[in-house]
């Protein structure tokens, strides 16, 4: 009885730690032996959030994810750690749907295909200078790509020395916000207290003068907190810059984000719209860049299908690549689609219930949170035939549904930046696969691992390119 008691206490207290390092190392086998041991409905603790239930049955995850603004609200799940508390991604209720309305035609069709130009010449650069005659991570390029086309598209800045600032800025507060410092201070703050202290720390920095060398400090936190401030002193220099252009004459999201008025005609606050330009680049960075990785590392592995989009690629393009014309290219979109039904970088969306609900025979109080898993429900057994297989065709003939196939989340909260990402993905891979012979790395048994909120490629997915003739 005793060692029972003992034991049960021993759990109780490490089994968040131990959860949170078994879904870093393989989060989709964690989630599977999750399912396997507690249903579809499992409770699952992890070290720093609150407690949530990961749901894998197929109705209630659609009975969820279709939800209202009244039965439901978001749980960021930690992204409050990292962007401010106005971004459109920790808002709800009637502050989300009207910068949603705001913000939603910078990412309509018609605006993502005007970026084509400038995605493929980001891309075709970045794929000149890829190593050749050597294995190496795919992850640098592709990271390389999607971080230029965020700067370049969404915030109109020019290539140069403050692009370049900026590009190594975000790239290293990205790094270092997930690491141990702000780990150690996650343990005695929330989420949102981390934050809130990273923006209090950063005010030096804030102000620092753009021309002006800049150097963070090498104190824990505060070197974080440096770059933060500096990266606002450089977006603030890139809205005065697009104010004195005049935003009509320009095309990009920051530009579109000025010209926007509220239903009360009021602009965006300067402070908000350095609020959705730091989302925007954290939204869009990572997911993007490791979604690559995982749609090239299905088609490396399966040539068949590789000789597909090889082939519907040289016929679509025959006078010339035209990034316009990727919408064309049915049989990629199928691949893509469905290496991210199999490979999913978020491994699930959250929503919080306002009000007490009964969920598959379980009574459940206003606040609980459940995180619908995207991965579980992807690769269903009940969903999907041959659920493990990778089989673009299967996306090909029927479009599936949006509550069995939600990579990009979904309801009023689906993903803002989906059809620029879906754009941009089609670009790069056609260019990647129809320049290089692209081969895995033998050596390298590849695994999902999550790294903050993202689940990536174990090694970055090492692979070999050669040029084709
Ligand atoms: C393949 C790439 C991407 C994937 C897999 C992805 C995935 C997701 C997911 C799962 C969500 C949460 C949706 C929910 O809770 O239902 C989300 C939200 C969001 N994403 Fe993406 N994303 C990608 C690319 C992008 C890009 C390129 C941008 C912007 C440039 C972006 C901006 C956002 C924003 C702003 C939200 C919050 C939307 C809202 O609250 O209304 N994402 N994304």
């Amino acid at each position: 009885m005793f060692f029972h008691t003992l034991r049960d206490r021993w759990h109780e207290a490490f089994e968040p730690i131990g959860n949170l390092v078994r879904i870093a190392r393989e989060p989709y086998r964690f989630l599977d032996d999750l399912r396997r041991r507690r249903g579809e409905l499992a409770e699952l603790r992890l070290a720093g959030i609150p407690t949530v239930l990961v749901c894998s049955e197929p109705e209630t995850v659609r009975q969820i994810l279709t939800g209202s603004y009244d039965q439901f609200e978001r749980y960021a799940g930690g992204v409050e750690l990292f962007v401010d508390p106005l971004a459109l991604i920790l808002t709800d209720d009637e502050h989300h749907r009207q910068r949603r309305k705001l913000l939603n035609p910078a990412f309509n069709a018609e605006s993502v295909r005007a970026f084509g130009p400038t995605m493929l010449e980001i891309a075709d650069r970045v794929l000149d200078g890829l190593p050749q005659g050597a294995t190496f991570p795919l992850i640098g390029p592709m990271q390389d790509i999607t971080m230029r086309v965020i700067l370049r598209c969404l915030f109109g800045v020019a290539e140069g020395p403050r692009f370049e600032e900026l590009r190594a800025l975000v790239i290293e507060y990205l790094q270092r916000v997930f690491g141990p410092e702000m780990l150690a201070l996650g343990t005695v703050l929330t989420p949102t207290q981390a934050h809130a202290t990273l923006m209090r720390l950063s005010r030096r920095a804030r102000g620092s003068a753009p021309n002006a060398p800049f150097t963070p400090s090498r104190l824990p936190v505060q070197r974080i907190a440096d770059r933060l401030g500096r990266i606002h002193a450089l977006l603030e220099v890139e809205i005065d810059r697009c104010l004195a252009e005049g935003p009509e004459h320009r095309s990009d999201v920051l530009a579109l984000m000025l010209r926007a008025r509220f239903a009360d005609g009021r602009p965006m606050s300067r402070e908000e719209l350095h609020a959705q330009l730091l989302m925007l680049v954290i939204g869009g960075y990572e997911t993007t860049s490791l979604s690559l990785c995982w749609a090239v590392h299905c088609l490396v592995r399966h040539p068949e299908a590789l000789a597909r989009v090889r082939a519907e690629v040289a016929e679509v393009m025959q006078g010339g690549f035209d990034p316009a014309k990727v919408r064309d290219l049915h049989y990629l979109g199928a691949a893509i689609a469905e290496s991210m039904r199999l490979y999913p970088i978020g491994i699930g969306v959250s929503r919080k219930l306002k009000r007490p609900m009964r969920l598959l025979g379980r009574d459940l109080a206003a606040g609980t949170i459940v995180m619908l898993s995207v991965y579980l429900i992807q690769r269903h057994p009940s969903l999907w035939s041959e659920p493990d297989a990778f089989k673009p065709e299967r996306m090909l003939d029927r479009k599936p549904s949006a509550a069995v196939h939600f990579p990009f989340g979904g309801g009023v909260w689906r993903c803002l930046g989906a059809a620029f990402a879906e754009h941009e993905m089609r670009i790069v891979l056609a260019r990647l696969f129809t320049r290089f012979a692209v081969e895995p790395d033998p050596d390298h048994r590849v695994h999902a691992q999550q790294k903050g909120i993202t689940a990536g490629p174990s090694g970055g997915l090492p692979v070999r390119v050669a040029p084709i003739a």
